[in-house]
């Protein structure tokens, strides 16, 4: 197999040198001030060996990846009942939009477009403050990534908080089919600002760990969810991670992963790595364009694809 060090170096300076780089988001303001150039890519494999180049200890703004850890938190809070909330068929559409949800009665068809992420959050604050819900977040992922410097970028939420509008859509929409609880504003609130969490790829891999080893974090022994658990979420990655680019993705790189406007993935290679590449350009569908083609050279280079 080739060395994974080495291999993860290539990338990174392939990706740099290349021309087409995607377009950065604009529709958040503050994410329109990143640089396009920036590259960066972490591997944790099996034996916690990270192998890392590029921009990997830049923090960036996580955006939708967040919506893996907030999954995993409902999850652990109400079980299979979030599933009641919340479908888990890919979209086919995209990561913002609103039509499916009047025909399917204000259910979102999975957690993972920003409809079902709402409702996740929902679930989430439960009864609880805005400020309590998103420090359980934001300790939850310090705690799996082992690093208390991980915190929210107030000027990324600040922006989408100003211009939300499609979002503030979605929730007042499901709130009309009493699909959420709590007021809308909070639940917004609470969403804007996990979505603005900034964090490395460095962390961010450290983050997925759990993903990769049946619900455990390997350093500590500690269970986060139980195998099984593990297993779906990543199901759910695979089949919903990359909205309507979700069957691209798993053509060309063959593993569940779950992307951000923000240009990062996270992907997870079970048994072998958790992988975190961040380039802010995006294609089409709202997925980091170079940070797609890095997982499909590292995956393929490594022999990683789920599909054997
Ligand atoms: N795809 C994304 O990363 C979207 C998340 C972003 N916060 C939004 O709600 O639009």
């Amino acid at each position: 197999m080739p060395d994974l060090d080495q291999t993860v170096r290539d990338i990174a300076e392939e990706m740099r040198a290349r021309p087409d780089r995607g377009e950065v988001a604009t529709y958040i303001p503050e994410l329109a001030n990143v640089d396009p150039g920036a590259f960066g890519i972490a591997v944790v494999d099996a034996e916690g060996h990270v192998a890392a180049a590029g921009d990997c200890d830049m923090a960036f703004s996580i955006q939708s990846i967040s919506k893996v850890f907030t999954l995993t938190l409902a999850l652990g809070k109400i079980g299979d009942r979030l599933w009641r909330r919340v479908g888990r068929e890919p979209s086919g559409s995209a990561f913002n939009s609103i039509v499916q949800l009047e025909a399917e009665h204000g259910i979102p068809r999975n957690p993972f477009i920003n409809a079902g992420a709402i409702a996740v959050t929902d679930a989430i604050l439960s009864g609880h403050q805005p400020r309590e819900a998103l420090g359980e977040i934001l300790r939850f992922l310090q705690f799996i990534a082992e690093d208390p410097n991980i915190s929210i970028d107030e000027k990324v939420a600040a922006s989408e908080q100003r211009t939300g509008f499609r979002n503030r859509a979605l929730a007042n929409y499901m709130m009309a089919f009493d699909v959420l609880e709590n007021p809308v504003d909070y639940t917004l609130g609470v969403y804007f600002h996990h979505c603005a969490i900034a964090m490395t790829c460095r962390q961010l891999a450290m983050a997925g760990r759990f993903l990769m080893h049946g619900g455990r974090n390997p350093s500590t022994g500690f269970s986060v969810v139980s195998p099984e658990r593990a297993r779906r979420i990543n199901a759910v990655m695979l089949t919903c991670g990359h909205y309507d680019g979700s069957g691209e993705f798993a053509y060309r790189v063959g593993l569940p992963g779950k992307s951000g406007v923000g240009g990062g993935i996270l992907a997870v290679a079970p048994r072998k790595a958790s992988i975190a590449v961040w380039s802010p350009g995006l294609d089409a569908s709202g997925n980091s364009h170079l940070g797609r083609i890095a997982l499909e050279m590292l995956t393929q280079r490594m022999g990683w694809s789920i599909f054997g």
